[in-house]
């Protein structure tokens, strides 16, 4: 039998951290294996996959929805092709943080895949600072993201005290009994450490059949009870998205100035936002999760672009000052 290409899937809610693994795995990587890397992302900007293009992987990005519902069959063709005409010797997915993972698996395991894939390593990272703030008012997508993982990485776990650690990881263990979970810094590991199999954790998913994960929602047998309360809406209709993409040269006291009214509300509720823009000087990476955010100097781009995910969005508010056509916007 044709040997089966080991996939690995890194899901995990917005900005907890997938692609920065991603990068650590790419650049800590000690075979040579031939990589078929597939991003997705929910808005229309690709700008993950521009971030991982310093590796020596081939990328495919799927943009403009979830490969999880309203992109499904264009993700199951992609993966396909990939799989005849790359012939990949290993394949990492990073799904939209909105996806769901038991959707995910579930695409993975359809019958055409049985023979060429064998699941290897599914994991989703969890972000320490905003564990509870989303489990509350986004369970449904964040709960399932834990319920399937067979490895959960605690991310940005410098900055917390071992108490609220130890909370994160409590609440984690609600949904998933079983799953093997790390919370050290990842400067601290190596990535083979972290994404290290360890038989004391029994996560049967890899082995389970697809149908078995659509019966654990139904009858919620193996699944604590809040999971009973899935709806089968997506991620689409819950949240919504603006792109941008344009030549505007972005002064470091405007970027702060955009990314502090993000964070007051002012053009809705943006969960997260992540940009590559041209500066003065240089170029700009910025990210944005639920009210903490970052820039850093990056190297230059054909065009700037920027995406912006979450609820009540004021779209032309927010387009109006990329582009600086708003009074405040300089
Ligand atoms: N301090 C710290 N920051 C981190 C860590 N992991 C990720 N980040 C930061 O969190 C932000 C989001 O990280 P990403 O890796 O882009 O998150 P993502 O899950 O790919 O985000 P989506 O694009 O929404 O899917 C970036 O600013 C990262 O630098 C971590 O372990 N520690």
């Amino acid at each position: 039998m044709a040997h089966k290409v080991p996939l690995d899937i890194v899901s995990g809610f917005l900005g907890a951290g997938k692609t920065t693994l991603l990068l650590k795995l790419l650049k800590e990587r000690t075979t040579n294996e031939k990589l078929f890397i597939l991003e997705n992302e929910y808005g229309k900007a690709g700008i993950d996959g521009t971030l991982l293009s310093v590796s020596n992987a081939k990328i495919e990005e799927i943009y403009s929805g979830c490969i999880c519902c309203s992109l499904k069959g264009e993700f199951t063709n992609v993966l396909q092709q990939a799989i005849s005409e790359i012939k990949p010797e290993r394949i990492l997915i990073e799904p939209t943080g909105i996806g769901k993972l038991s959707e995910v698996l579930q695409i993975v395991k359809q019958p055409c895949f049985h023979d060429v894939i064998s699941l290897d390593h599914v994991i989703t990272v969890v972000d320490v600072h905003h564990a509870h703030s989303f489990l509350v008012n986004f369970g449904e997508f964040y709960k399932d993201q834990i319920a399937y993982a067979q490895t959960i990485v605690c991310s940005k776990t410098q900055d917390v005290s071992p108490q609220e650690i130890e909370e994160v990881v409590k609440m984690i263990r609600r949904y998933n009994a079983s799953a093997r979970i790390t919370t050290t810094p990842w400067n601290q590991l190596s990535i083979q450490q972290i994404l290290a199999k360890d038989p004391l954790y029994e996560n049967q998913i890899a082995s389970e059949p697809a149908s078995n994960i659509r019966k654990r929602f139904s009858s919620g047998a193996k699944q604590p009870q809040a999971l009973n309360h899935v709806k089968r809406h997506s991620g689409a209709e819950t949240f919504q998205n603006v792109s941008w993409k344009g030549s505007r040269v972005f002064s470091v006291s405007i970027l702060k100035k955009m990314l502090d009214h993000i964070s007051t509300g002012q053009y809705g509720q943006i969960v997260r936002a992540k940009g590559l823009v041209a500066g003065e000087k240089s170029w700009f990476h910025f990210e944005y999760v639920n009210g903490r955010w970052e820039y850093k100097s990056a190297k230059p781009h054909t065009i700037g672009q920027a995406v912006f995910i979450g609820q009540n969005l004021l779209s032309e508010q927010l387009l109006k000052t990329l582009e600086g056509h708003n009074a405040e916007s300089g």
